[in-house]
C-alpha cells in the first residue's frame, strides 16, 4: 500500500463528497418546497373558511338587528294601540258618564214631580182609601231607591274615569319630554347680519316634522347634509299656539288634585322661547288684552285650570298657596320675602325622609288665578335680567313658582297615594321605628309645615319618646290636610360665552348658569344609568328640584329650541338632554309597582 495518496484521488473523493452533499441539499429543497405548497393550500383553505364564517356572522348580526328592530316596532305599535284603546275606553266612559248624569237628573226630576203629585193626591184624596195612598208612597220610595242606586253608579263611574285618566298619564311615563320649535323671528336675521357670520346662519335647520319627531339638518361645509332625528312624547312646531301647547300639559293639573306632585320645566338655549312658553309674551310684544290672553303661557293657564278644577269641588275644601324662588349664581332667593333684599337668601336642606326643603320660605295664600298672576308679575321685576348679544331680555336666573294645594277632603285616589308615599317614607328609613314619636315628628316635619304639625301634636300629646307602639290617638293619615305641589320652572338659558358677548360679572352669571344646567344633565345621566349615587347636591338647582327629578313626581320637560343654523349646536345639546331625560323614563318604570287600585 503506497504511503502517500494521489492528489487526483483526493480531489475525486472531495468532488464525490460535494456532489453527495449537493444532492441531499437539493432533496431537502424539494422537500421544503413541497411543504410550502401544502402550507399555501392550507392557508387558502383557512382564508375561505374565515370569509365564510365572517359572512355567516354578518348575516346573523343583520338578522339579529332586524329581529330587534321588528320587536321594537311591534312594542311601539302595541303601546300606541294600547294608548288609543285606553283613550277610546275613556271616551266611552265619559259618554256613559254623560248619559248617567242626564238620566239621574231626569229621574230626580220625575221623582220630584211624582212626589208633588202624591202630595196633591193625598191632600185631595183625604176621603180615598188608605191603601191607595200607601201604594203611591211605596212607588215613591222605590223611585227614590233607584235614584240613589243611579247616583252611586254615577259616583263609581266618575272614579273609574279618574283612574283611567291617571293610567293614561302614567302609560306616558313619569318623565315626559315635549319639544317646541319657535318660529324664525326678526332678531334672528338682525343678529346674523351684525355678527358677520353670513346669511346662512339665519337659515332654518330645525323642523317639527310630525307630532313626535324633530329633524335637524346638520350642514357642514364640503360635506353632504346629514339629518338627525329626535323623538319626544310631543313636538310642537312654530305654528302651534300657546293654547295648543297647554292642551298637552293640562292632564297634569288633574293629576295634581289626585295626589301627585307635578313639575313643569322649560329648558333651552337663551332666546329659544322658555319665558314665552312658561309666562307668555313680554307685554311690549302684544298690544290688546285679547291678544295678551291668547299669548298666555303655561303658568297663567295652569293657575286658571287649577282654580277651575277646585271650583268643581265642595266650597272651602281646597286652599292654595304660592311661593316664588329664584336660583341666581347658585344661591336660592325667596322672591316673596318681605324682609328686604339682603335677607332673601335661603338654604336648601334634605329632610330625614330624603326630600328637599327650603326652610322659612314665604308662602302667600291665593284665591284665584288672577291673584297668582298679580303676585308673580309684581315680583318678576325683581328677577335678574341682562341684555346679551343673543337676547335683549335674557333671564339670568332659574325661576321656580310653586303652587301648594292643601285639601281637607282628598278623593280616594289622593288618599291612596298618601298611604303609598307614607309607606315609601317608612321603607326609606328602615332603621327608624315608624311608630316612634321622634321619627314621626321628623317625618311629619318634612311633609307638613310646623303650624300644621303643632296643631296635630297638640291634639295627640305624647309625653316622652318611646320605642314601643304608642297607644295614644294620633292624627290619622286622612285627618291631616293633604298637600301636593305644582312646580313651574323657567330655567335660565344655556349659552355659549363667545356668542353672548358678555364680560365681567355677567360672565360669572353665564358660567353659574352653564354649571347648574350641566349638573342637571349629570343628574339625568346618573338616573338613566341607574347609578347608585345621583349627584343632586352638585348644584342648588338640582338639590332644590331633587323630588321632582328623581322622586315620584310627574315631571314634564319642555325643550325650547331655536330653528336657525346659528344656534344649531345649542339646539342639538338641548335635544340631547331631552333624549337623556326620556331614558330615565325608559329605565325606571316607577309607577308599575305603584299602580293604584281604588275600587
Ligand atoms: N313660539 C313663539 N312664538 C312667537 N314668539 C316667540 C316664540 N317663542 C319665543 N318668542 C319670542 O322670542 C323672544 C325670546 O323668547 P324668550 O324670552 O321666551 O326666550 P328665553 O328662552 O326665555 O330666553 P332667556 O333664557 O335668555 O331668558 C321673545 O321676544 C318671545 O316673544
Amino acid at each position: 500500500m503506497p504511503l502517500f495518496i494521489n492528489r487526483d484521488q483526493i480531489f475525486a473523493h472531495q468532488v464525490h463528497l460535494l456532489e453527495h452533499k449537493l444532492r441531499s441539499k437539493e432533496e431537502r429543497i424539494l422537500e421544503l418546497e413541497t411543504e410550502n405548497a401544502i402550507l399555501h393550500l392550507r392557508l387558502a383553505d383557512c382564508l375561505v373558511k374565515l370569509r365564510h364564517d365572517h359572512e355567516e356572522e354578518t348575516k346573523a348580526m343583520n338578522h339579529h338587528h332586524q329581529h330587534q328592530r321588528q320587536a321594537q316596532n311591534e312594542t311601539r305599535a302595541g303601546l300606541t294601540k294600547l294608548l288609543s284603546g285606553v283613550q277610546e275606553v275613556k271616551q266611552d266612559l265619559s259618554e256613559v258618564f254623560g248619559v248617567y248624569v242626564s238620566f239621574a237628573a231626569e229621574l230626580e226630576e220625575q221623582s220630584k214631580q211624582l212626589l208633588e203629585k202624591v202630595e196633591q193626591a193625598s191632600s185631595s184624596m183625604k176621603g180615598h182609601s188608605g191603601d191607595e195612598v200607601q201604594d203611591l208612597q211605596a212607588r215613591v220610595a222605590a223611585l227614590e231607591r233607584s235614584l240613589e242606586e243611579e247616583k252611586e253608579r254615577c259616583r263609581t263611574e266618575r272614579q273609574r274615569r279618574q283612574e283611567l285618566h291617571n293610567t293614561v298619564v302614567e302609560l306616558r311615563g313619569n318623565i315626559r319630554v315635549h319639544c317646541r320649535v319657535r318660529p324664525v323671528l326678526s332678531f334672528d336675521h338682525v343678529q346674523s347680519s351684525t355678527s358677520g357670520s353670513g346669511p346662512a346662519s339665519s337659515e332654518e335647520v330645525v323642523y317639527a316634522i310630525s307630532d313626535d319627531t324633530v329633524m335637524v339638518n346638520c350642514l357642514k361645509p364640503g360635506m353632504p347634509v346629514q339629518n338627525k332625528m329626535f323623538e319626544f312624547e310631543r313636538v310642537h312646531g312654530p305654528e302651534d299656539s300657546q293654547d295648543t301647547v297647554f292642551e298637552e300639559v293640562k292632564p297634569l293639573i288633574t293629576s295634581l288634585l289626585d295626589g301627585y306632585n307635578v313639575c313643569i320645566m322649560a329648558y333651552g338655549q337663551t332666546g329659544s322661547g322658555k319665558t314665552h312658553t312658561m309666562m307668555g309674551s313680554h307685554s311690549s310684544d302684544v298690544s290688546s288684552t285679547v291678544e295678551q290672553e291668547a299669548q298666555q303661557g303655561v303658568i297663567p293657564q295652569a293657575a286658571a285650570e287649577l282654580f277651575r278644577l277646585i271650583s268643581e269641588k265642595p266650597a272651602g275644601s281646597h286652599t292654595v298657596e304660592v311661593s316664588v324662588m329664584e336660583v341666581y349664581n347658585n344661591d336660592v332667593y325667596d322672591l316673596l320675602a318681605k324682609d328686604g333684599q339682603g335677607n332673601q337668601r335661603r338654604d336648601v336642606i334634605t329632610t330625614s325622609s330624603g326630600t328637599s326643603q327650603v326652610p322659612s320660605l314665604t308662602h302667600e295664600p291665593v284665591g284665584s288665578a288672577s291673584e297668582v298672576m298679580q303676585i308673580i308679575s309684581s315680583i318678576l321685576k325683581l328677577r335678574a335680567h341682562c341684555p346679551t348679544l343673543v337676547h335683549t331680555e335674557s333671564s339670568r336666573s332659574h325661576l321656580i313658582v310653586t303652587l301648594t294645594i292643601s285639601s281637607k277632603s282628598p278623593n280616594a285616589l289622593a288618599l291612596a297615594r298618601r298611604l303609598q308615599s307614607a309607606k315609601k317614607d317608612m321603607q326609606r328609613s328602615p332603621q327608624k321605628e315608624w311608630w316612634s314619636p321622634r321619627c314621626r315628628r321628623a317625618d311629619l316635619t318634612a311633609r307638613y309645615p310646623s303650624d300644621e304639625l303643632l296643631a296635630s301634636s297638640a291634639s295627640s300629646p305624647c309625653p316622652s319618646p318611646c320605642l314601643s307602639p304608642c297607644p295614644s290617638p294620633r292624627p290619622s293619615i286622612s285627618q291631616a290636610p293633604f298637600r301636593t305641589k305644582l312646580q313651574l320652572v323657567d330655567l335660565a338659558g344655556s349659552e355659549c360665552v363667545g356668542m353672548s358677548g358678555v364680560t365681567g360679572a355677567a360672565l360669572w352669571e353665564v358660567s353659574c348658569i352653564n354649571r347648574s344646567l350641566s349638573a342637571l344633565s349629570d343628574v339625568l345621566g346618573a338616573l338613566a344609568e341607574q347609578r347608585p349615587h345621583i349627584p343632586y347636591r352638585n348644584s342648588k338647582l338640582t338639590h332644590l328640584l331633587q323630588d321632582a327629578i328623581g322622586g315620584d313626581a310627574k315631571l314634564l320637560v319642555m325643550l325650547c329650541v331655536s330653528p336657525t343654523q346659528r344656534y344649531v349646536t345649542e339646539s342639538l345639546q338641548s335635544l340631547g338632554l331631552g333624549t337623556r331625560a326620556r331614558q330615565v323614563q325608559k329605565e325606571l318604570p316607577r309607577r308599575k309597582s305603584n299602580t293604584l287600585k281604588v275600587k
